[in-house]
């Protein structure tokens, strides 16, 4: 068993709420992309916020410096998790742990470009990371890379923290990946791009769920 996680990627604002509208109901986490979050900012949150009160958000501020300054607005605005990226100051990640924390809310850091994945997870496990994030970013994909090994040698680690995975997934991959010790399964153009989002979403779902 685990969530699904759409992420939306488009820099419009109201291409986003209107392919919230078709997926939210078929997702258990609606994730603002990074160009998106950049491009439209905390009003775009706090919309979705109040349309979508059934699911959870995330924010992927990707966040690399001041990570307590930064992500504590997006978690007051209702956030329910925020992204700092690993390989960021080990203070950087700590100070978007504390902000989540003041909110009862989760700080996900993402492993994109980290060299000792295995190492950095147990260090920011142990600083109270509550999700890794596994991330096979864009321009990696287009290189033709995926996120499986990096899977395998995480959820090996057994550490009982949730473990995301993001990178191309799609229905034909997500049971490998569920089965792999995701807890989280995104998926952002796997759906966007999909001639019916919804039933993308839905699809993908029953697999996550199963
Ligand atoms: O965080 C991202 C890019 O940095 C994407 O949102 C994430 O990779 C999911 O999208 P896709 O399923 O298309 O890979």
């Amino acid at each position: 068993m685990a969530l699904t996680q759409m992420a939306l990627d488009s820099l419009d604002f109201d291409a986003t709420i209107a392919l919230a509208e078709k997926v939210a109901p078929h997702v258990d986490i609606l994730e603002i992309g990074t160009p998106c979050i950049k491009h439209n900012g905390i009003k775009l949150l706090e919309t979705l916020r109040a349309k979508f009160p059934n699911n959870k958000i995330l924010v992927d501020l990707k966040t690399m410096d001041a990570g307590e300054y930064e992500s504590e607005p997006f978690y007051k605005a209702g956030a329910d998790i925020a992204v700092v990226l690993g390989v960021s100051d080990i203070g950087t990640i700590k100070g978007v742990i504390k902000a989540a924390n003041k909110y009862g809310k989760k700080a996900q850091v993402d492993l994109i470009s980290v060299e000792d994945k295995v190492a950095k997870t147990k260090e920011v496990v142990a600083a109270g990371a509550h999700i890794i994030g596994i991330h096979t970013g864009l321009d990696q994909q287009a290189a033709g890379h995926t996120p499986f090994a990096d899977l395998a040698a995480i959820a090996a680690l057994n550490l009982g923290v949730d473990i995301s995975v993001a990178g191309g997934v799609k229905a034909a991959t997500a049971a490998q990946v569920r089965d792999a010790g995701a807890t989280i399964i995104v998926a952002g153009a796997a759906i966007y791009g999909a001639a019916d989002p919804a039933a993308s979403a839905a699809e993908i779902t029953a697999i996550a769920h199963g």
